[in-house]
């Protein structure tokens, strides 16, 4: 496959003809190449969004409504092409791309469809001064999305969707490691009736094209989803120059399991947040806290369900752990496996590549639980990103608390009880921006997401995501 920048409404390569290989993760072997940008190339790309601006800005929500729309349903019309081109390209079972990243991204485009035609400002009246005020919520012009590999289509179309809908022009990098769907969906948006313009898609490396995207002087938002050093490189160059950010960063998102929970719901639930994707989502519950009374069983029933889950090529069915993204990739999370031992950490399952039978250069590692008794250890400090999780117990609500919110991280927890008082207490004290009570990853998307601290600014979701794509203008009537 020879990926190719979108711009302008067509396919071109790339100004200087500088090119990436493209690996398939399942068998560790190149099989396309992709555009690797450079500025000449994002300058065509802002010329032909700020050409389509005027226009599209003033095109009427319906129309706009109808076109997002459209995009939607042929995402799902071409669903299998598109699973497929994920999973290859990632290294994500297909069954997984099927049931979850493709149909998201067609969700988000739906989704935002509706949103923007319920999206409306506020009015106030100046009451004793004759006056009235009202917000215009107006499209904010050029903006840069930056999405990362591990959700490659549906974190793209998460930033996409928004932001046209609001009437911006975009210019938007996928990943360099997984640019396939992103190539595709260019096809998509012209076969739906996208102008020309509107979204532009250039490929490359981040510090080539994804730095000349933050650089450029006219676009004036950017929303990037990626690891927290990358977030804070892009703030030191975004914010001297006053452009708008959302960074949807990093996490080390604490899963505190309490006896009193709905036990089997729980043990199903964490073996997904654990190990979904390889673990690589950043909302992924790779510290998993559990009450000292349940601590035994849970161990021993936990590593029993984990050893039943199968590492396999991602085109098999009954694969439930596909390949991680990059040798590069492998060899970090390997390294973290490989430092447990000397903290202090014991290796309860896992802990090694796999090789799956005809794929052997494939970037396969066993679903990894370690046990380890100091929150302090690197393990549950550092984002691993990958198919670790760690265990420890604890005896108090206050012990559980305190070792949930010692991280740099704030993006999401979980907890399972059934005791409402502890459901309230922790969903005010947990510094996260995302907390789920008795559930992992359920995503209604009208709701705010984001985390605190180390996982980044703003919030993307619902109406709070076409607020960041708006700049609002107050205005002021006197009247006599
Ligand atoms: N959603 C998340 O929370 C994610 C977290 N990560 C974390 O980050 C670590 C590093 O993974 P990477 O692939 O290197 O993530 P990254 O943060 O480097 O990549 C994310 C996106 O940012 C772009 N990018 C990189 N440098 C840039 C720059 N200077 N200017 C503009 N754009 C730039 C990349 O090309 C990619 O499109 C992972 O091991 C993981 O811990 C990675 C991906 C997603
Ligand atoms: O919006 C969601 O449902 C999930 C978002 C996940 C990420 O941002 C991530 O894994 O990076």
């Amino acid at each position: 496959m020879k990926i190719q920048n979108y711009i302008n409404g067509k396919f071109v390569n790339p100004i200087k003809g500088n090119w990436l290989n493209n690996y398939n993760p399942a068998i560790g072997e190149v099989y396309g190449q992709t555009p690797n940008s450079t500025k000449e190339d994002v300058e065509e790309a802002y010329k032909a969004a700020a050409e389509a601006f005027p226009k599209w800005s003033n095109t009427s929500l319906e129309k706009r409504s109808k076109i997002l729309s459209k995009i939607a349903d042929l995402i799902l019309d071409k669903i299998d092409i598109l699973a497929e081109a994920e999973s290859k390209d990632n290294g994500k079972p297909i069954r997984l791309a099927k049931k979850v990243d493709i149909p998201r991204a067609a969700s988000n485009f739906k989704f935002f469809a509706n949103a923007i035609t319920q999206f409306s400002s506020e009015a106030h009246e100046s009451v004793g001064l004759n006056a009235i005020n009202f917000t215009l919520r107006q499209s904010i012009g050029i903006v840069g999305c930056i999405s990362p590999w591990n959700l490659p289509l549906y974190l793209f179309t998460w930033k996409i969707a928004p932001a046209i809908a609001a009437g911006n022009c975009v210019v938007a990098k996928p990943s360099e490691i997984t640019p396939a769907t992103a190539y595709l969906l260019g096809e998509i948006c012209t076969e739906a009736g996208l102008p020309k313009g509107v979204l532009n898609i250039v490929h490359g490396l981040g510090t080539s094209t994804g730095q000349a995207i933050i650089e450029h002087p006219k676009i004036k938002a950017i929303s990037f989803t990626g690891g927290t050093k990358t977030g804070a490189h892009i703030a030191k160059i975004a914010a001297p120059m006053f452009k708008k950010l959302s960074l949807e960063l990093g996490g080390k998102n604490p899963n505190i399991i309490f006896a009193d929970c709905d036990y089997q719901k729980m043990l199903a639930t964490t073996v997904r947040s654990s190990f979904s994707n390889q673990g690589q989502i950043c909302l992924c519950g790779s510290r998993i806290l559990i009450e000292e009374t349940i601590y035994e069983k849970f161990k021993k029933d936990f590593i029993k369900k984990v050893s039943e889950l199968k590492v396999g090529h991602p085109s098999e069915e009954n694969t439930d752990l596909g390949a991680l993204v990059s040798k590069e990739h492998l060899e970090k999370v390997k390294s973290f496996i490989d430092i447990a031992e000397k903290e202090g950490g014991k290796i309860l399952f896992g802990g090694n590549k796999v090789e799956v039978e005809n794929s052997k250069n494939g970037y396969y590692l066993q679903p990894t639980i370690i046990e380890v008794s100091d929150n302090k250890c690197k393990l549950n400090q550092e984002e691993i990103f990958g198919p670790v999780v760690t265990i420890m117990s604890f005896k108090t609500d206050e012990e559980a608390l305190t070792l949930a919110n010692d991280t740099k991280y704030g993006l999401a927890a979980t907890v399972w009880t059934n005791n409402l008082n502890r459901t309230m207490q922790f969903s005010k004290q947990l510094q996260t921006g995302i907390v789920w009570v008795n559930t992992w990853m359920l995503r209604d998307l009208r709701t705010a997401f984001g985390g605190v601290k180390n996982s980044g600014v703003g919030r993307e979701g619902g109406f709070e995501a076409l607020r960041f794509f708006t700049e609002p203008k107050n205005i002021c009537i006197q009247y006599e």
